[in-house]
């Protein structure tokens, strides 16, 4: 069965053309021009009741205005979305006791109120029976290991418990479709992995579909099955994660500052390595694991550099997706 499909969807915002300095604000105001700007550009997709799936792109690609149609925030210019069976912008408020929405850099839950009355409130809204709802929340609770914070106001939470809060909250209603943006922005890397593991568990014994947009790469890869690139408005790539690792993932990015200056032919690279910047005497090399680990490249500078700090990272998802961007240029040129 379906969880959304989309055909041709697309977006064109109208925003008023400014003239530079003050006579062109002042000229705006008083007899503004409006110009069209296209900002998502006909999209195909289809997502599988119980698919996860990345929806990746750079700042400004389409991403958020994309889901807003999705959950029927916004009406698109053109083309069609059904999402669970229903049309989003015409079935709104049906759409919304069946969807779940977590939006990392804001809170659904109340800032004055502990979240166990957001809780009650948001079992409420969504007409949950007294039992349904009791033994449901107990089970968050438990699921989320929350007892210890229910009853502090959410002001004084700190991000991580907050965040847990959020996402048991968006259960409640048992959604079966889940839209994550950004959802471990912010966090560290153990309420990051713990955040992770509850999302999975909810796919994994509830079938929940899981869209989720994020800049970590940590999260596409221990969350999703599938990964969709969207870059000026419209479909890079869609493919396993897997595929994507393999290709382009397996890459890590050294950063090394030495000791003393160093010319970029002094510096040992074995094949697979590529130095692609030096600023001062920090090198940035990637690394291509296909071709070599990054022990050996570490292990081929001991003894032979003087090394005062060493860094070694993902690439950026940012580089990620201008490597795909470049990758499919490539093809298309070639085709
Ligand atoms: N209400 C609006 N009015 C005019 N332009 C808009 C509006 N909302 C978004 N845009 C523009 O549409 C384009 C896509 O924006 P969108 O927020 O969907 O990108 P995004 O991929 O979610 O980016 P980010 O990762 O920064 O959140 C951008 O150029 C943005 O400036």
């Amino acid at each position: 069965m379906l969880a959304l499909r989309t055909r041709g969807l697309g977006k064109t915002f109208k925003v008023k053309r400014k003239e530079p300095g003050l006579r062109g604000s002042v000229r705006s105001l008083l007899r503004p021009e409006w110009e069209e700007k296209p900002a998502v550009r006909g999209i195909d997709l289809t997502v599988g009741q119980g698919e996860t799936v990345a929806f990746l792109g750079p700042n400004g690609a389409g991403k958020s205005t994309t889901i807003k149609m999705l959950t029927g925030i916004l009406h698109p210019s053109f083309g069609e979305a059904e999402v669970l069976g229903l049309s989003p912008w015409k079935q709104r408020s049906e759409l919304a006791y069946r969807i779940g929405t977590v939006f990392g850099q804001k809170s659904q839950l109340w800032y004055h109120l502990p979240p166990v009355d957001t809780f009650e409130l948001i079992g409420r809204v969504y007409e949950l029976k007294r039992e349904d709802y009791a033994r449901r929340s107990r089970e968050l609770i438990e699921r989320f290991e929350l007892g210890p914070y229910l009853r502090t106001p959410v002001r004084k939470l700190s991000l991580g418990e907050r965040m847990r809060c959020e996402i048991a909250a968006v259960f409640l209603h048992r959604p079966s479709l889940l839209f994550l943006d950004e959802p471990t922005i912010g966090l560290d890397v153990v309420v990051k992995q713990r955040i992770r593991e509850l999302i999975r568990e909810s796919n994994r014994s509830e079938g929940t579909t899981v869209v989720l947009t994020s800049h970590d790469p940590t999260d596409v890869e221990e969350l999703c099955s599938r990964v969709v690139v969207i870059h000026h408005g419209g479909l890079l790539l869609d493919e396993p994660v897997e595929r994507m690792k393999r290709d382009v993932l397996n890459r890590k990015t050294i950063r090394l500052t030495t000791a003393s200056e160093l010319r970029e032919s002094e510096l040992p690279l074995p094949e697979g390595t590529n130095a692609v910047r030096k600023e001062g005497r920090t090198f940035t090399i990637e690394v291509d694991l296909g071709r070599t680990a990054v022990e050996d490249v570490l292990g081929g500078w001991i003894g032979r550099v003087r090394i005062e700090d060493i860094t070694v990272e993902d690439p950026p998802l940012e580089e990620t997706i201008k490597h795909i961007y470049g990758r499919r240029g490539e093809k298309e040129e070639g085709a």
